[in-house]
Order: structure tokens, then C-alpha cells, then sequence
């Protein structure tokens, strides 16, 4: 079969791209590009004199250009985020429960799965002496996943991870694709046939979960609370969606949404914290003043204003989201370029929010004291500040996100000192993520 199908494929990817490229559509893909381009330009060139700006190499490299071209005029990556995040009103069944009480109660769960990873780190170092060299962004992705399950399918959680597993590999065959070429993914070739496989696997085993949670009825983890919007959500009754597809979509669009953006924001402010010493003194200092040797509570992680300034300050410089994704409703104007109804517009959250302009000309500087007073303090337009999106469809996971980011590196900060390894490659990489593309070393002492 392969061979025949491989060819097949083949010619029926040269006509869909001859197709595409003569049809109206290119005007609106390519528009898309130039509009950030033209937004580039105009901001004073950005990519060209962005000195010190810490994602130059990102904007600047040709790898990084194609990729965002890519990103650009492919239609996966925002298939899947728009798929996911529009499969029925998902914010209503959701942010009910990352309310901030409701999150509170969740600390003490991420303080265990946090505690697990830090005697992994210990005993490191114990076998390698005083000082371990640590590569931190697998540890703190399992540790994302370990408690983004747990607060999803409560003591199902396993089997949850197991799913989970799975849902990221789908997401790096996904991630892989590079063909941006409407209707591609319906060719039968090797890595469309590997994804179809997956993504069955994947179903079935949420349906299976699902029926499980079910049966044991009365717990309040997320899926319970899914299970609760599924059958009382009027999209559904309204669309032909069944009720086992939007519970495996919001599934899916948690572990997309909520987990690789914790941990990659875990990854930065440890390699801002390592490079900035001063900084990470301040935090630590702070964190053991709160704590005065007692167990974390929600209120303590109200009273670490250091440590918030520094996660604040790493989603400025290194958010993890590249973009925020709108659907024009009526044709618009924007600096001189005409936007149809109905384009997809990427708005590029670290241009925003490294523009010289409206933060100063330590924009592209580590300066958490800048948030001392808050967003309103930091920037002269609060809505450039968005690494959380803006709007109704905002994160439903950010109070959950900064309270998951404090408890791990407050329990890191307490434990342990840290600075960068020589063998820390500086080199950002927007795979579906902004993320450090060769990791971050660290050498770790024991406090
Ligand atoms: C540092 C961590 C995080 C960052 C930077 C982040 C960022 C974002 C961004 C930029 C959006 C798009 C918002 C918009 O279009 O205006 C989004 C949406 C979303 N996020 Fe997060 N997120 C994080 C963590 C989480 C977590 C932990 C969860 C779940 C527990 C979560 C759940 C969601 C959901 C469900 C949406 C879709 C909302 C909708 O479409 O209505 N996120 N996030």
C-alpha cells in the first residue's frame, strides 16, 4: 500500500498547493504574515536592532523566520487550538473551577508531586558530591503533567498521566508537520496515518476513563466538573458535537493549554534565577521569611511579592504562548492593510511586550522590580501585558498557573542554590511553545 499511497499523496499535495496558491484564500494567508511584518517594520525594526533583546535569536534566525512563517500559513497548529478551545463554551465548565478558592485547595497536592521531584534532585546530589549538574526542563514537564492530572482526574490520575503521555507525542507528531497545505491532513502518508492511530487510542481510552468517573460518581476533580458541563451545555444540544467528543476535546484542550506553558515558565524563571543572582537571593530570602519553616498554605503564597514580580517579569520577556489568536467579524482597517471578515489574526505577544515604546528602554531587560506596582506600573498600556491573552476567552488556567508556579519555586528557592552551567546553549525555540530549545543546566548546591 505505502509506496502507491506515498505517491499519491505526493501528487495530491502538488495539486492542493497549485490550488491553493491560485485561489483568494493565499491573499488571506499571506496577509496574515505581512500584517505582523508591516507591525515589525513600523515598531522601529525590531528584529534588526533588538541588541539585547532575549528572543533575537529566536526572530532573527532563519530556522526561527521559517518556522514562523509556518506557523503562519499552516493551518494545524491553530486547527487544533481553535478546534479545541471552540468545541462548546469550554471556559464555562472550566473556570469555575480554577476559581481561586477552588485552586487553593490544590496546594497542598502540588506541594507533594513538587516534594517527590526535589529528593529526586537531592539524592543526585549526594551521589555527585556537592554540586549536581541538573538539566531541569524534563523533570519540571512530568512534574506539570503528574499535577495537571491530578487536578483533572482526581485519584484517576494514573490513568489520566497515561493519556496525557500520549496527548504529547500526538502533540509532537503534530509539531512536526511542516506541509501547510489546506486539507493535508486528510492524506493517508506515514505521519497522518501514525496521528489518526494515536488520536483513536487516545479517545478510547478518555471514553474509558470517562465511564469509570462515571460509575464512581460524586468526585470533585475537573473531569467531574466536564462531565457536569457536558450534559448541561446548550452548545452541545445546538450542535451535532456528541457528548463523548466534547468531553475528549476539553481533555485534550487542558493538557494542551495547562501543561507544557507551566512547565516552560518554570524552565525560564530557574534559568532568569541562575543568571541573576541578586534576584535569586531576593527570592529566596523572601520565600524563607514567609514560610518561617511551616508547611505552604495558599495565604503565604499571597505574601510572596518578590516572587511574583519574577514570574511576572518571565512571562513579559518569555511567553510561553506566542501568540493570541482572534477571527475578524467585520472587515477592518489596521495601519493601512484591509482585513477581511472572517481571517484569523495573530496578535505576537512578545513583540507587545518588548516594545521600547511602552516599557522603556530597559525593555528587553530582567527588571522584575518594574511590576512592584503592578501591571498598571509596569506599562504605559496595560493591555500590552498579555501572556495570559486578554479578553472573554482569557486563560481559564491563569490563577491555577501562577499558584502552580509559585508553590514549585518557592519548594526550589527553599532548598537548594542554583546558577547556570556552562553548558546552558541560550537558544529559544518556538516549537508549539516558546521554549528553551536546548534546556536549562543547572549546578545545584543543597541549601
Ligand atoms: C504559565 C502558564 C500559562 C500560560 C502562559 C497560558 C497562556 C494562555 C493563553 C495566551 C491563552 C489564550 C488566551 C486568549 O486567546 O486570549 C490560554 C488559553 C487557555 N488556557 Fe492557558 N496558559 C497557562 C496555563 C494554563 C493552565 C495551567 C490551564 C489549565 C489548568 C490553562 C487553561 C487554558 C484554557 C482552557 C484556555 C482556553 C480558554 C478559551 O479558549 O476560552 N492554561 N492560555
Amino acid at each position: 500500500m505505502s509506496i502507491v499511497v506515498e505517491v499519491a499523496v505526493a501528487l495530491g499535495a502538488v495539486l492542493v498547493v497549485f490550488i491553493h496558491f491560485l485561489h483568494l484564500e493565499k491573499t488571506i494567508r499571506f496577509n496574515i504574515f505581512v500584517f505582523f511584518w508591516e507591525y515589525t517594520m513600523v515598531n522601529g525594526g525590531r528584529y534588526g536592532d533588538g541588541e539585547r533583546n532575549p528572543l533575537k535569536h529566536l526572530f532573527e534566525s532563519r530556522e526561527a523566520f521559517l518556522s514562523f512563517q509556518r506557523y503562519g500559513t499552516t493551518l494545524r497548529p491553530r486547527y487544533i487550538i481553535i478546534k479545541w478551545a471552540n468545541l462548546g463554551s469550554s471556559e464555562e465548565i472550566i473556570v469555575p473551577e480554577l476559581y481561586l478558592d477552588k485552586v487553593k485547595a490544590m496546594v497542598d497536592q502540588i506541594v507533594d508531586s513538587t516534594n517527590i521531584m526535589l529528593r529526586s534532585w537531592e539524592s543526585r546530589i549526594e551521589r555527585d558530591g556537592e554540586v549536581s549538574e541538573i538539566k531541569v526542563d524534563e523533570n519540571l514537564r512530568s512534574l506539570s503533567a503528574d499535577i495537571i492530572s491530578r487536578a483533572c482526574f482526581g485519584s484517576n490520575y494514573a490513568q489520566g498521566k497515561e493519556i496525557f503521555t500520549k496527548i504529547r507525542d500526538l502533540q509532537n507528531l503534530l509539531s512536526k508537520i511542516s506541509v501547510g497545505v489546506p486539507g493535508f491532513r486528510y492524506f493517508p502518508n506515514k505521519s497522518n496515518r501514525q496521528i489518526w492511530k494515536l488520536e483513536k487510542e487516545i479517545n478510547s481510552n478518555i471514553s474509558k476513563l470517562v465511564k469509570q468517573c462515571q460509575d464512581e460518581g460524586h468526585e470533585q476533580d475537573l473531569l467531574q466538573m466536564i462531565l457536569e458541563g457536558a450534559k448541561n451545555c446548550d452548545d452541545l444540544l445546538s450542535s451535532s458535537i456528541s457528548q463523548d467528543r466534547f468531553i475528549i476535546d476539553n481533555c485534550k484542550n487542558i493538557f494542551f493549554a495547562g501543561h507544557e506553558t507551566t512547565a516552560v515558565t518554570a524552565s525560564w524563571c530557574l534559568m532568569l534565577l541562575a543568571t541573576y543572582q541578586d534576584w535569586q537571593d531576593r527570592a529566596r530570602a523572601e520565600v524563607l521569611e514567609v514560610c518561617r519553616n511551616c508547611n505552604l498554605d495558599a495565604s503565604m503564597l499571597r505574601s510572596m511579592k518578590t516572587l511574583t514580580t519574577v514570574i511576572q517579569e518571565t512571562l513579559r520577556l518569555y511567553p510561553p504562548a506566542a501568540f493570541v489568536v482572534r477571527t475578524v467579524f467585520q472587515d477592518i482597517n489596521i495601519k493601512g492593510i484591509k482585513i477581511p471578515k472572517g481571517m484569523n489574526i495573530q496578535i505576537p505577544i512578545s513583540i507587545l511586550q518588548q516594545d521600547i515604546g511602552l516599557w522603556g528602554s530597559d525593555a528587553y531587560k530582567f527588571n522584575p522590580e518594574r511590576f512592584a506596582n503592578g501591571v498598571l506600573g509596569a506599562c504605559k498600556i496595560p493591555q500590552a501585558y498579555m501572556p495570559f491573552g486578554i479578553g472573554a476567552r482569557v486563560c481559564a488556567g491563569q490563577h491555577f498557573a501562577m499558584m502552580e508556579l509559585k508553590v514549585v519555586l518557592s519548594l526550589v528557592l527553599s532548598k537548594f542554590r542554583f546558577s547556570l552551567s556552562s553548558s546552558y546553549c541560550h537558544s529559544p525555540a518556538f516549537r508549539l511553545v516558546i521554549e528553551p530549545g536546548e534546556g536549562v543546566v543547572l549546578n545545584m548546591t543543597r541549601i
